[in-house]
């Protein structure tokens, strides 16, 4: 086992092969060399083509949701075909097969989203046709600004921005870390945190391996990022406790990294018109202020809210 030949890669990193995937996935492999003193070969990226990718038209959340980006990349990883995975940790299921595990969280980037065709939410003109197909942008959108009109618009970044020049929307949304990742930060207005709440995880790269692969493992472990770490888990937990899937219209943001974090969250009914929202303070890995923070908020939960999380909680 694991006797590579003396040119064989040390590490064979499988990410998609999406212009986006592709950026993150060099940006592991410098960190990786980097911490490690190699060379850059030392790192072989092995793109694999995801389902996710095929299917365009329709919503994420439509045609099976989150898997859509783990399964192949899965399969290759269980298969020992790979060593690691990368991923945007949003696009991540929030529960992931036992056998895998995220020895490495990179550095958060900006976790902003920025509107594209408008400098505001304020300032989207009266009655404007909104592109995406994210059940949270949606529902947030429409809370504030309800004379917009929602139409799905997927595909990867160049593809949604295609879509807005040639006048298939009026404006949309796109993660700032993506278009930073992709070189293309003049693009859009980020929203700040009065205005907007992102989406759990956006703005994180997320390394998995199998949780067998000792060797892996540490390799991974040496470019990890606590404070990123604190933040993603405690949103991963909020997730876990709403029972949301990709069709749940939630917004949560984590921030503090270091010894003391505050996390806000806001359900929304897929309309926009229910809306409600709460906080909570904890020590980072103290999940016990974001477990209450959930059974708070589906307590409240209205009807147009409650169906989309946990039910009889
Ligand atoms: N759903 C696609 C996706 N997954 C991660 C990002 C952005 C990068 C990140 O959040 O780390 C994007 C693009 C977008 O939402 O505009």
């Amino acid at each position: 086992m694991n006797e590579a030949s003396p040119n064989a890669p040390r590490l064979r990193l499988g990410t998609r092969n999406s212009p986006l995937a592709m950026a993150q996935a060099v940006e592991t492999r410098a960190r990786l060399c980097a911490a490690h003193g190699w060379a850059e070969d030392e790192v072989e990226l092995v793109p694999v083509l995801a389902s996710g990718d095929k299917v365009l038209d329709r919503p994420l959340s439509e045609i099976g949701g989150k898997a859509l980006w783990t399964k192949e990349l899965d399969q290759w990883l269980g298969e020992g075909r790979i060593d690691l995975s990368v991923h945007s940790a949003k696009d991540v299921e929030t529960i992931r097969p036992s056998e895998f595990h995220f020895p490495a969280f990179l550095p958060r980037a900006d976790r902003r989203d920025c509107l594209v065709g408008a400098a505001s939410i304020a300032a989207i003109p009266q009655g404007a046709v909104v592109g995406t197909s994210a059940p949270r942008r949606a529902a947030q959108l429409l809370n504030l600004r309800p004379d917009c009109k929602v139409v799905t618009f997927r595909g990867n970044v160049a593809t949604r921005l295609a879509k807005l020049e040639a006048g298939e929307a009026d404006v949309t949304f796109l993660a700032a870390a993506g278009l930073e990742r992709l070189g293309q930060s003049a693009v859009g207005s980020p929203l700040g945190e009065g205005e907007w709440i992102p989406a759990a995880a956006q703005g994180v790269i997320a390394i998995e391996c199998r949780a067998d692969n000792a060797r892996t493992t540490a390799l991974l472990a040496a470019i990890d990022h606590a404070p990123t770490r604190a933040e993603l888990e405690a949103e991963r937990a909020l997730l876990a406790e709403l029972g949301g899937t990709c069709h749940s219209p939630v917004a949560v943001l984590c921030t503090g990294g270091g010894d003391s974090l505050s996390m806000r969250a806001a359900l929304f009914s897929p309309d926009g018109a229910e809306r409600i929202e709460g906080t909570a303070s904890f020590a980072p890995g103290d999940h016990a202020p974001v477990k209450a923070l959930a059974a708070d908020l589906l307590a409240r939960a209205t009807p147009g809210i409650a169906p989309h999380f946990r039910q009889g909680k």
